[in-house]
Parts: structure tokens; sequence; C-alpha cells
């Protein structure tokens, strides 16, 4: 009987890099990726009323009506809208890219929320009236729309951007002035500064009472962006191969998906996503309570996770397994719904763009002869298992 290892990512000690303590979480957490394909992770960067706010977002945002939501369109597979197919029918999900650019303090975009966050607007109009702006042409406004907690999480995520070699820094280049990465300017030696831009979106929510604004959906993508990061440094770090992934960081995109799974009637067991792997690089899961997520074994045994607020799941996409030269597989996984209740999840897939990844040569040798040859990320084909 199978278990699926969980890894504590929220003790300070084991997230120190170079600790003896992260070493450990870091070799638990590649042993797990080459046994199991994922983890569970336990992570409190995401709080309690963040996540409420979120699931509560989510169900919001998949009542309205479909007319309105199948005009989130998009090219790229995955992204957009994804619902009403036959042989998935329980199965809904909206994709956003909402990040182009370095490491993962990625913004979700405000469009998603045409009228603004109103607690915001609402409170800046009382802290600061016309006149101080006639005034001064400022004012300060008084605002706890972002938790203790999310301030730490930001000035943290920023001191580790900000800690990356320059080599990695400039690699987040923009053609729009004042975006991408500032600095090493000689009038302004102390001065360094990386924009990100927000990607625009075609989604009109009309009506929607939105409990979740876009930053709360903003934060909790950061946050978990910030745990994809941690467990692929700790991966590359165990295999000796930390040179070979900090290019790879600069540019990892973040693709959001929000998903909705409609709920069964009687006992019945549905098929709500068929078993596959994702084509992503590292995929991490997170749901509201409802159960339903299931990963294969090697040897071939289906594990029901156990959802819990503070667990994420980290799981180990094609790109991972090809870069790893098949160290660490991708996770085969499916859900299956049960019972009267819909289920809400998000996921946040990584995808590397613009190179060509290349194996690291670490891994190759006589006993493990390469098995991929430098690929595409992008051209992997979705929705398969291996095994
Ligand atoms: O909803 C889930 O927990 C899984 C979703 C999933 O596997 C996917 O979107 O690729
Ligand atoms: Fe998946």
């Amino acid at each position: 009987m199978h278990k699926l290892p969980s890894i504590d990512f929220t003790n300070k000690k084991n997230l120190k890099p170079g600790s003896t303590s992260w070493l450990a979480t870091a070799l638990e957490a590649t042993r797990a990726l080459e046994e199991y394909g994922c983890f569970i992770a336990e992570f409190d960067k995401v709080t309690p009323e963040l996540n409420d706010a979120v699931f509560h977002g989510l169900e919001d945002l998949f009542d309205i009506p479909i007319e309105t939501k199948v005009l989130n369109k998009s090219t790229k597979p995955l992204y957009g809208y994804v619902g009403q197919i036959p042989f998935i029918p329980l199965y809904e999900s909206m994709g956003f890219d909402y990040s182009n650019t370095l490491d993962g303090v990625r913004s979700f975009t405000e469009v998603m929320w045409p009228n603004g966050n109103e607690a915001f607007s609402l409170r800046t109009k009382t802290c600061g009236d016309v006149s101080a702006l006639e005034k001064y042409g400022c004012f300060m406004a008084t605002y706890d729309g972002v938790s203790q907690e999310l301030h730490d999480a930001i000035f943290d995520a920023s001191h580790d951007l900000f800690d990356l070699p320059t080599e990695v820094k400039v690699l987040n280049t923009s053609d729009t002035p004042s975006h991408g990465y500032v600095g090493q300017i000689p009038v302004i030696p102390l001065y360094e500064g990386l924009a990100l831009k927000m990607q625009p979106l075609q989604m009109e929510l009309q009506d929607s009472q939105n409990s979740c604004g876009p930053q709360e959906m903003k934060f909790s993508g950061m946050a978990i962006a910030e745990l994809d990061q941690i467990v692929m440094k700790m991966t590359a770090k165990s295999y000796g191969v930390k040179e070979h992934y900090e290019p790879l960081l600069g540019t990892t995109t973040y693709l959001l998906k929000l998903i909705k799974y409609l709920s069964t009637q009687g006992d019945e067991r549905n098929l709500g996503i068929v078993p596959h792997t994702d084509k992503t690089f590292m995929s991490i899961l997170h749901q509201d309570e409802v159960k339903g997520l299931e990963i294969k074994t090697k040897d071939g045994e289906w594990i029901e996770y156990d959802p819990s607020p503070s667990s994420f799941v980290v799981m180990a996409g094609d790109g991972c397994m090809a870069w790893t030269n098949g160290k660490i597989e991708a996770s085969c996984h499916r859900v299956m719904m049960q019972g009267n209740k819909e289920r809400f999840s998000l996921g946040l897939f990584t995808f590397i763009r613009n190179i060509k990844i290349e194996m690291p040569q670490e891994l190759v040798d006589e006993n493990h002869p390469l098995k991929f040859k430098a690929f595409d990320p992008l051209q992997i084909s979705p929705l398969s298992c291996s095994r």
C-alpha cells in the first residue's frame, strides 16, 4: 500500500538554502520525485484567509454564463477556457498566462476584474480626498487588503529576486521602455528595478460579485510560484546541476489554471480528467476539500490524494523528466469524481520558453545513457500517460 510522501516547507530551517535541513529536505524532495513523480508539500505562504478568498472567487468565476466564459479564448493549447468536452463532461478550466518574465513574482491581470478591486478604491477614496491631491499631488492611503503574511512573502520574494546573479536578471529584457531589468546605470548606481508586465485577458466578468479579486489570485499565484522555485533549486542542487537550472529559471513562465469539476449524481465514480502526465516542466496543484485527485505509482496502483488547505501537490511534468534524463518520471494522474459536491482546483504550471533544454551532462554516464535529445519544451504532446 503506497502513501504519497509529505514534505514540510513551513519550517523556516528547511528553507534556508545550503543549511543542513535545507539539504536534507532537498534530498527528500528529489527522492520523492524519483519514486512517485510527485509529493505533497506542506506550505503556509497561502494563508487560510487567502485560500478561502480564492476558492470562493473560483465559485463565482465558474458561475459566469458560459457565453462569457468562452470569450476567454486563446490560440495556445491549455490556455483560455476549456470545457464542454464530450469525454470529460464534468471538467471546465480557465488558464491564464500571467507571467512572461523572470522568477516567480508574476502578475495576474486586473483585466479579469475590469471594475478593479472595489475594496481598494473605496478605501482610498475615504482616506485621501480630492483636496489632498490638489494640495500635495499625493496622499497616504491606509489599506489592509494585503495581510502581514502576504506583505512578508512579497518582500522575501523580492530579496530572492534581486539576489539572483546579474547575468540572470538581465535576461529579463523587454522592448517596452521601463519594462524588464533596469540596473547598473552609472548616474543611479544604487538603483535596480525589475518591471513585470500584466498580461491582458479577453475575459470580461460582467455581473459577477467576486469575493476574490485580482490581488488574492495574484498573491496565491506568486506564493505557489515561490514553492516551485524552492523545489527546483533543491532538485538541481541534489543532482549537482545548479548552474544548469539558473538559465532555465530566467525563462520560466507560469500558467495559472482555475479548474472546476461538476458533481456526479449518485455513488458512481466518474472520470473528471483522464489519466495523463502534464506537458509542463513542473505542475503544482492545490484544491478545495473535495477529493478526486489520484496519482499512479510505478507498479500501477492509484493513490488517492487527501487534500488540506496547506497542502500542495508538487508534480514533475514531461519537461522535468527529459531534463533529468528520466531519473524523475512525469507523474501520471487523473481526477475521479464521486458524490454531489463540485470540486475546484488551482494548477500552477511552469513552462520553459525560448530556449532548447539541454540535458545536463552530470546526469548522463555509462549507467545512465542519454534518453532524450535537446528539446523544445512546448513540443511535448499533452494528455497521455506512458505507463
Ligand atoms: O484538478 C486537478 O487536481 C488536476 C488537474 C490536472 O491534472 C490538469 O489540469 O492537468
Ligand atoms: Fe494534469
